[in-house]
């Protein structure tokens, strides 16, 4: 399809909810794939690893010493180096290193500080050193051998599928001689950020604008559970614009700027351009109603496309790319947070997000002011965001909100400042639920204002 017109399958004038809901819809749980041990840090295991053999596959000497057979003193033989043609016979000693490989025979590993060489026995070529065990006690038998299986039986499971890889695990993988490892991947995310008024150091002239995106975007994903591949920045122009996006291999491409539609905006164009299914195309909220989510043609990645306002941005990651990321990692729509607004907020013509920030010595939170669509301090102050519906809030009512990818930590652990001891719900104290229901409490009505304002976390977590 070419031209500008919207297709009529693009879902538009959705609420806000909706529009979570199709994005998450929108955004199957990304396949399995094997990625090299290095590269699996973080990804959930789609598979269960299993022992490949026993682990350790040999039996092995935990201390420096000797390998000794029978009860001393021994006939000292030679170093066999990591070898395992040494059979000992009762009687014999050989030298080991900690990890060398026991020879047959072995029934115990003398430490080195245990053990004494003496004067050489017999005659000739035939002379032996001989080792005497002047430990406090005899060596008992097994003593320094770790025995080959003594940490898993090939074919045990040693990871199971679904767990998160850390560091540790990915040790453990090695270690077993694991290559690659089938995980969950971590979605992609490459950044189109669109504007010629854009400039990335120094002051702004006058029409020109500092870049607030880029900067930090690749944190807020990584916060969401994406990985930021590739930052671009383009001119507002429509060949550039449809050729950045035709060109980009991640599984999200993320835009900025350019969704409105004067000639200087080309990505809502672009996408058409390039017969991309346009799944959302306008969302009854502010800011953020230009925002477009759409899927390139022939299994291409999604485009979540956000408004170049830098607080319209902002918030439009967490009304799409957000859902988008946890639908791609096989997570439950992400959830959101029920705060108590301090003060009344007025009814309006749509949804309405709004930074707000706790108020000191209560659980409620209040707007942050300085909450234009262009604008950053507001948000750069809040701790929430207050999702206002167009009917208002009534203040001390239960009301929704979102935590913010960077807040999320403090509002799951209890708000700043709140100590475990505290009692819920007094002041200060927050009490933190979850509720299975995304889509909000009522938040208008004329009951009295609870005399204890509580914060507490709906929804599941991202
Ligand atoms: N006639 C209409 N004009 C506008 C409407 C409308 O409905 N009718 N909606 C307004 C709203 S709301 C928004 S949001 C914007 C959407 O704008 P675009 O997505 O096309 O973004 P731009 O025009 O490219 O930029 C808007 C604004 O953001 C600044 N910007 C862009 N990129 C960056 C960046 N990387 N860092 C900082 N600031 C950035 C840009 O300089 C503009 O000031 O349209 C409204 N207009
Ligand atoms: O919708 Mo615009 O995104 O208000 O700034």
């Amino acid at each position: 399809m070419s031209g500008d017109a919207t297709p009529p399958t693009a879902h538009q004038h959705v609420t806000w909810h909706q529009a979570r809901a199709i994005a998450h819809a929108a955004a199957p749980l990304l396949p399995a794939r094997a990625v090299p041990v290095t590269e699996a840090l973080g990804c959930p295991l789609a598979a269960d690893l299993t022992a490949p053999a026993d682990l350790p596959h040999y039996a092995s000497s935990a201390m420096d010493g000797w390998a000794v057979a029978g009860t001393g003193p021994w006939r000292l033989g030679a170093d066999p180096g990591r070898s395992l043609a040494t059979e000992l016979q009762a009687g014999d000693a050989v030298p080991i290193l900690t990890g060398g490989a026991v020879p047959a025979g072995t029934t115990a590993v003398l430490r080195s500080e245990h053990g004494r060489i003496d004067d050489l026995a017999g005659t000739g070529d035939r002379k032996t050193a001989v080792l005497v065990d002047v430990g406090p006690a005899p060596v008992p038998p097994n003593a320094h051998i770790r025995p080959a299986g003594e940490e898993a039986a090939a074919g045990d499971v040693l990871i199971a599928a679904g767990e998160v890889l850390t560091p540790a695990h990915i040790a453990l993988a090695a270690v077993v001689g694991a290559d690659t490892l089938t995980v969950r991947p971590t979605p992609t995310v490459a950044a189109l950020l669109t504007g010629d008024e854009v400039i990335t150091s120094g002051l702004p002239a006058a029409g020109q604008v500092r870049d607030a995106f880029g900067p930090q975007l690749p944190a807020v994903v990584n916060l969401l559970g994406g990985l930021t591949t590739a930052v671009d920045r383009l001119p507002d122009d429509r060949d550039s614009v449809t050729a950045a996006l035709s060109a980009a291999t991640a599984d999200v491409v993320i835009t900025t700027g350019g969704t409105g539609r004067s000639r200087a905006d080309h990505v809502r164009s672009g996408l058409i351009d390039l017969g991309a299914e346009l799944i959302i195309d306008g969302i009854d909220v502010r800011p953020g109603h230009p925002a477009v989510l759409a899927r390139l043609p022939g299994g291409g990645p999604l485009v979540v496309a956000l408004p170049g306002n830098p607080l319209a941005a902002m918030l439009t990651l967490l009304t799409l790319a957000q859902p988008v990321l946890a639908g791609l990692l096989g997570r439950p729509r992400p959830g959101s947070v029920l705060a108590r607004s301090a003060v009344d907020l007025p009814p309006g013509r749509a949804t309405r997000l709004v930074p707000a920030r706790r108020v000191s010595g209560t659980d409620g939170v209040t707007p942050c002011g300085h909450y234009g669509a262009g604008m950053l301090r507001g948000l750069a102050d809040a701790d929430v965001v207050l999702v206002v519906p167009p009917r208002g809030l009534v203040a001390w009512r239960e009301a929704e909100a979102v935590a913010l990818p960077w807040t999320r930590q403090h509002v799951d652990a209890g708000w700043p400042g709140v100590t475990a001891s505290r009692t819920p719900g007094t002041p200060d104290g927050g009490t933190l639920k979850h509720s299975p229901t995304p889509d909000g409490p009522e938040t208008c009505g004329d009951g009295p204002a609870p005399v204890k304002p509580v914060v507490r976390v709906e929804g599941p977590r991202i």
